[in-house]
C-alpha cells in the first residue's frame, strides 16, 4: 500500500442544546454548542469501509441531548467530562474523546427600576437577554434644512422560556406544524426607530437617555407580553416605545424566530418535560413590521439591513 492513514477523528460538531431547569416558576438556562470528536481503532472504516467499530455521529448527537436530560448541565466542564467518559468507557474501539463546548451566557431581563411595579412577578423569572452581543447603530441625514435621525440596535438576543403559544393558524395540505401551548420564544432583535426631531432650533432629544429607555421598554414589553405569536410580541414592543417615548414616531423590527425544538427522548426511555431543546439556526421564521405613531409617515426603509 502506497499510503497510510494518519491522525483521524470523527463525531457530530455543533450540537446546539438548550436546557431549561424549572425551579417553580423561576427558570434557569444552559445554552451550549457541543462538538464531539472521537478517535481509536478506526483504520478499517477508512481502508475498507467496514463500519464495525463506528458509533454513528448521529448517536453522539443523541447522547448529548439525552445526557442533558439524564445528568442536567451543571457546568460545561462537568457536562463534557460525563460525555467524554461515556464514549471512551462504553465503546471498546474508542480510545479518545474530545468534547469542545461553547457556552452562551444569558442575563435575566432587568426590571429593578421605577417601572418594576408594572411587571408581573413571574414574567421576570423566565425572560432572558443573551450576554454581550448587541450593536447600537444610528444614521443621520441633513439636507441643509431638515435633519432625519434614525437609531437602533441589532443582535440583541432575547428568550422567554414560557408564556408563548402558537396555535389556531391556517392548515393546508402541506402543514405539519403541531400547535404549541407552551413553547420557547427567542429572537435576535434588529430594530430602527425614527426621531421626530428635524430642526436645529427645536430642543434636541437626550440621545443617550433615549437609547437606554427605548431599549428598556423594548425588553420589558418582550418579557411582559404573554405571546400568541411573535407578530403580537413585535407589535407590543413597538407600541410600548411609541407610547413612552414622545421623541420617537416610528419603529421598525426585523425579528427572526429562533426556533427551539423539543428533542424526542422517548427512544432512550426518557421523558422530555419541556426541558431539552435543539436550538436550530436555519431556516428561521422572519417577522418584520413597522409601528407608527398615528398620523406619522413611514420613512424607515423596509429593508433596514444597510441602514
Ligand atoms: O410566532 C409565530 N408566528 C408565525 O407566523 C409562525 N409560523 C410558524 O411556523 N411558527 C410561527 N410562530
Amino acid at each position: 500500500m502506497a499510503t497510510i492513514l494518519g491522525q483521524n477523528q470523527y463525531g457530530k460538531a455543533e450540537n446546539r442544546v438548550v436546557k431549561i431547569t424549572r425551579d417553580g416558576d423561576t427558570h434557569h438556562i444552559k445554552d451550549l454548542n457541543v462538538s464531539v470528536a472521537l478517535s481509536g481503532d478506526m483504520d478499517d472504516v477508512h481502508y475498507s469501509g467496514s463500519n464495525a467499530n463506528v458509533l454513528p455521529t448521529d448517536t453522539t448527537k443523541n447522547t448529548v441531548y439525552a445526557f442533558a436530560k439524564e445528568y442536567g448541565i451543571e457546568s460545561a466542564e462537568q457536562f463534557g467530562i460525563h460525555l467524554a467518559r461515556w464514549f471512551v468507557n462504553s465503546q471498546e474501539p474508542i480510545q479518545r474523546a474530545r468534547i469542545r463546548i461553547e457556552e452562551y451566557g444569558w442575563d435575566r431581563i432587568a426590571t429593578s427600576d421605577a417601572n418594576s411595579k408594572f411587571i408581573g412577578a413571574d414574567e421576570v423569572k423566565h425572560s432572558f437577554v443573551r450576554q454581550g452581543q448587541e450593536t447600537r447603530v444610528t444614521q443621520i441625514t441633513y439636507d441643509g434644512q431638515n435633519w432625519e435621525v434614525i437609531s437602533g440596535l441589532k443582535d440583541l438576543v432575547v428568550m422567554n422560556s414560557t408564556n408563548s403559544e402558537f396555535w389556531g393558524y391556517v392548515k393546508d395540505k402541506y402543514t405539519t406544524l403541531q400547535e404549541a401551548y407552551d413553547r420557547i420564544l427567542a429572537t435576535q432583535v434588529s430594530s430602527r426607530w425614527r426621531f421626530n426631531w428635524s430642526d436645529d432650533e427645536q430642543r434636541m432629544p437626550n440621545w443617550e437617555k433615549s437609547y437606554a429607555e427605548t431599549r428598556k421598554h423594548m425588553l420589558q414589553a418582550f418579557a411582559e407580553t404573554y405571546s400568541l405569536s411573535l407578530q403580537q410580541t413585535l407589535y407590543q414592543m413597538g407600541s410600548r416605545i411609541i407610547n413612552h417615548r414622545s421623541e420617537i414616531d416610528e419603529v421598525r423590527f426585523s425579528l427572526p424566530n429562533k426556533h427551539h425544538f423539543l428533542v424526542d427522548l422517548e427512544p432512550f426511555g426518557l421523558k422530555n418535560d419541556n426541558e431539552v431543546y435543539f436550538a436550530a439556526d436555519r431556516p428561521y421564521g422572519l417577522i418584520e413590521a413597522t409601528i407608527l405613531r398615528d398620523g406619522a409617515d413611514a420613512r424607515i426603509p423596509v429593508d433596514m439591513t444597510n441602514l
